[in-house]
C-alpha cells in the first residue's frame, strides 16, 4: 500500500509516518525541505523516540522521499498511484499544494480512476474541507463532477506534542507517548483505510473543536503569557503557580463552551482537561513557547483557539470570559522576529490600534462585549 504524505516535518515524520508504516504502508514524504527529503532518500528510515521513562523507540521504515520544487512530476505521478493522500504542513500551505495535488488527481482521474481519500492533518476546523476547495479550484465543471465520484476529503483532528527536534540524527524524532487521531468516515470514498490508531467517527466537528479549544485553547496560555513572563520552555512556564491558575481558569471557560454545546460528559471532559495539563508538564519533552506561540494571526482568527471558544464561552454564560480575554491580550503581545505573522501582527498593532487589530484579525468589531475586557486586559499588561 502506498501513502503520499505532504510535510515531513514533525507531526509528518513523528506522528503520521510512523503510523503508516505500522500499519504496512510505504509512506513517500512530499516536502520543500531539501535536506529532509535527501536524508530520507538516503536513510530510507529514521527513529521515533517516546519521551517518557522508557524512551521507547520505533524505527519507522519503508519510507522514501519527493522534494515537490524540484520533482514535481514525480509527486503527480505518486498521487496518480497512492492508497492514501495526508497532509501535516501547516493551515496557510494547504492553498500552496493545491495546484500540485489538483494535477496528481487530473491524471489519477484518466490513468487510475479509483478512490481515493485525502486527509488534511492540521490544526485547524475543516482542514481537508479547505484542501477541497483550493483544489477544485483548478478544476473544469466537468472535472469536479469526476472528482465528486472519486475523491474523499474528510476532515480529521490530530494530537500528539511533537516539537521541534534538536537531535543530531536530522531525520529522528522524538514524540510524547499520547496519541489522538479522529477522521470524519461519512465523507470517505471507497474503502475505509484500515491505519492502526486511527478513530473514524461520522460527524468530526465536536472532536476537533473539543481538541483545538482544549489542547491548543490550554497550550496557547503557558506560550503566551510564558513568553510575556519571560519563559522560553512550555515546561518552564507550566511551573509558574499564576500561569498554572489562569490555565486551569481558560480550560474551565473553554470546557463549559465545550460541554454544553456538544454534551460531552462533565466528568469525562474533566479528565481530558487534567490529561491535557499532565501532557504540557511532561518533564522529557522540552517545546519552546516560540513553536507553540507561532503564527499568532492565525491563532487570533475568529474560527480558532482563542476567540471562538471566547465567543462560545459568552453565548453560555451571558459574560465575557476573563481567563480567555488575558490569553489573547497576551497573543497580542507575541515577539518573534523570525515569525512573519507576529511580525505583521506587531505593524499593524503599531499602525492601527489593537481595537482596529480585534476588528481586522478577530472579526470583533468594538460593540462585542469581549472587545473591553480585552482591552482592560492590555491595559494592565502595559502597566
Ligand atoms: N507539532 C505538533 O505538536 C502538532 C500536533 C498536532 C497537529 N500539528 C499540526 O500539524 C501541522 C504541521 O505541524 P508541524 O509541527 O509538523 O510543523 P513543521 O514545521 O515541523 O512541519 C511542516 C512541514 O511542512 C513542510 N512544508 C512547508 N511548505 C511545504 C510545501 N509547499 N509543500 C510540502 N511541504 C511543505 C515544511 O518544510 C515542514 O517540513 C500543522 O498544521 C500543525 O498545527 C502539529
Ligand atoms: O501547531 P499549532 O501552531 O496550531 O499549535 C501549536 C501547538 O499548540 C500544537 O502544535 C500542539 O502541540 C498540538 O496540537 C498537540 O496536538
Amino acid at each position: 500500500m502506498l501513502a503520499v504524505h505532504f510535510g515531513a516535518g514533525n507531526i509528518g515524520r513523528g506522528f503520521i509516518g510512523s503510523l503508516l508504516y505500522q500499519s504496512g504502508y510505504h509512506t513517500i514524504f512530499v516536502d520543500v525541505n531539501e535536506s529532509v527529503i535527501d536524508a530520507i532518500n538516503d536513510k530510507q528510515q529514521y527513529q521515533v523516540k517516546l519521551a517518557d521513562e522508557t524512551e521507547e523507540i520505533v524505527t519507522v521504515r519503508d519510507v522514501s522521499g519527493i522534494n515537490s520544487l524540484r520533482d514535481s512530476d514525480k509527486v503527480i505521478q505518486a498521487i496518480t498511484e497512492a492508497d492514501i493522500v495526508t497532509t501535516a504542513v501547516g493551515p496557510n500551505v494547504l492553498a500552496i499544494i493545491s495546484e500540485l495535488v489538483a494535477k496528481g488527481l487530473r491524471k489519477r482521474m484518466e490513468a487510475n480512476p479509483k478512490p481515493l481519500n485525502l486527509i488534511a492533518c492540521e490544526n485547524m476546523v475543516g482542514g481537508s474541507d479547505l484542501l477541497k476547495e483550493k483544489v477544485y479550484a483548478y478544476f473544469s465543471q466537468e472535472e469536479s463532477e469526476i472528482a465528486d465520484n472519486l475523491f474523499g476529503f474528510p476532515n480529521a483532528a490530530v494530537d500528539r506534542i511533537v516539537p521541534n527536534q534538536t537531535n543530531r540524527d536530522r531525520l529522528e524524532v522524538m514524540v510524547e507517548p499520547y496519541f489522538e487521531w479522529v477522521v470524519e468516515k461519512s465523507s470517505m470514498k471507497g474503502d475505509i483505510p484500515s491505519i492502526e490508531g486511527i478513530t473514524y467517527v461520522n460527524h468530526l466537528l465536536p472532536y476537533i473543536e473539543r481538541k483545538l479549544f482544549t489542547v491548543n485553547t490550554g497550550h496557547a496560555v503557558p506560550a503566551y503569557l510564558g513568553q510575556l513572563m519571560g519563559y522560553k520552555t512550555i515546561n518552564e512556564a507550566m511551573k509558574d503557580n499564576s500561569i498554572q491558575e489562569i490555565l486551569t481558569g481558560v480550560l474551565d471557560e473553554s470546557g463549559e463552551a465545550i460541554i454544553q454545546t456538544y454534551h460531552f460528559d462533565r466528568s469525562e471532559h474533566d479528565a481530558y482537561k487534567q490529561k491535557i495539563i499532565n501532557r504540557f508538564q511532561n518533564p522529557y519533552i522540552s517545546d519552546d513557547v516560540l513553536r507553540v506561540g507561532r503564527g499568532p494571526i492565525r491563532k487570533l482568527g475568529p474560527n480558532d483557539r482563542l476567540i471562538r471558544p471566547a465567543k462560545l464561552s459568552m453565548e453560555i454564560t451571558g459574560n465575557p470570559p476573563t481567563n480567555l480575554a488575558k490569553v489573547i491580550a497576551a497573543a497580542l503581545h507575541y515577539q518573534n522576529t523570525e515569525d512573519m505573522e507576529a511580525i505583521e501582527l506587531q505593524d499593524m498593532i503599531s499602525l492601527h490600534g489593537y481595537e482596529r487589530v480585534l476588528e481586522k484579525v478577530s472579526n470583533l468589531d468594538s460593540s462585542n462585549p469581549l472587545v473591553p475586557v480585552i482591552l482592560r486586559e492590555l491595559d494592565i499588561l502595559h502597566k
